[in-house]
């Protein structure tokens, strides 16, 4: 046979869990966005329709549900409880990976929330053997209004862009930072800390460009956190135009702006610490 059935996974994606801990001082939110995907022994279920291996996309959905009921804490912790649940007890899953998106809220009195900036993402992979622990944030939107220049790039035929001193810099941060040694760490510390630092770099470096500024920032990060193996940004140069309002005979020193949606430049890079473990299957 020269066909053959290649690298396959299946799992739930997108369950939406809310949980309420209703403490008498002030209730909690914790709003979970969870996807399962497993690998294994699954040729049967795609070469026989052979089911016999499948622990099917309702069961893992209802897995998260359940464990919920005792408490969620971190969502690194929740995602390596259930990755583990489903390679240890179900003889044909070898491989889980556990991903949870997490929406923040801050309380505002009793019971009463507002929703926060940035979304807190955890992804765990287990093997049977060892986990990995990947981290993040989504969504962390950052504007600097100045100190921001983009010039001396190359230019051909097609460049009409003009080279500017001074012009907004604005992105929302996606960042994924690898723990070294995924153990007994502080996921929150650690994630209250890493976006403090992605965000005070990005306030504090005088940039030259996006680029020079994502490096600034995964750098900051793993300076401040030994704990930290790598750091993954991608950002979207949220682009700001001076608005021409001269049709108006109005002058615009800097101040009126067309804030466009797309297309936008995305600008994506690693910053690694020299001697960092190996990541495994951590960005499988
Ligand atoms: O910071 C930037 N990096 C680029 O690579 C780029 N390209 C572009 O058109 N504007 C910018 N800005």
């Amino acid at each position: 046979m020269d066909i053959r059935l290649g690298d396959n996974q299946y799992g739930k994606a997108e369950t939406r869990l809310v949980r309420v801990d209703r403490a008498e001082a002030g209730h909690e939110i914790t709003d979970l966005n969870i996807s399962t995907a497993l690998a294994g022994d699954l040729a049967a279920t795609h070469l026989t329709g052979d089911n016999s291996g499948v622990l099917p996309t309702d069961t893992q959905k209802n897995t998260a549900y359940a464990f919920a009921r005792d408490g969620v804490g971190e969502i690194e912790d929740f995602a390596l409880r259930l990755a583990r649940h489903f390679v240890d007890t179900v003889d044909t899953i070898h491989r889980a990976r556990v991903a949870i998106e997490q929406y923040t809220w801050e309380r505002r009195g009793h019971h009463s929330f507002v929703r926060g900036t940035g979304t807190r993402t955890a992804t765990v992979t287990y093997d049977g053997t060892s986990a990995t622990v990947v981290s993040g944030v989504d969504d962390l939107v950052v504007m600097n209004t100045t100190g921001s220049e983009f010039h001396g790039y190359h230019k051909d035929a097609y460049t009409t862009l003009p080279e500017t001193n001074d012009r907004i810099l604005a992105t929302a941060v996606a960042a994924r930072w690898r723990h070294a040694h995924p153990r007994n760490a502080d996921w929150g510390e650690a994630y209250r800390e890493a976006t403090k630092h992605l965000v005070d770099a990005f306030a504090d470096t005088y940039s030259l460009s996006l680029q020079q500024t994502l490096y600034a920032m995964g750098e900051r990060v793993l300076r401040h956190r030994a704990e930290l193996a790598e750091v993954r940004l991608s950002l979207p140069n949220k682009h700001h135009f001076l608005v021409d309002l001269s049709p108006f005979e109005l002058d615009n020193p800097g101040e009126v702006f067309f804030a466009a949606d797309r297309p936008y430049g995305l600008i994506e890079g690693t910053v690694v610490r020299d001697g960092a473990p190996d990541p495994g299957l951590a960005w499988w």
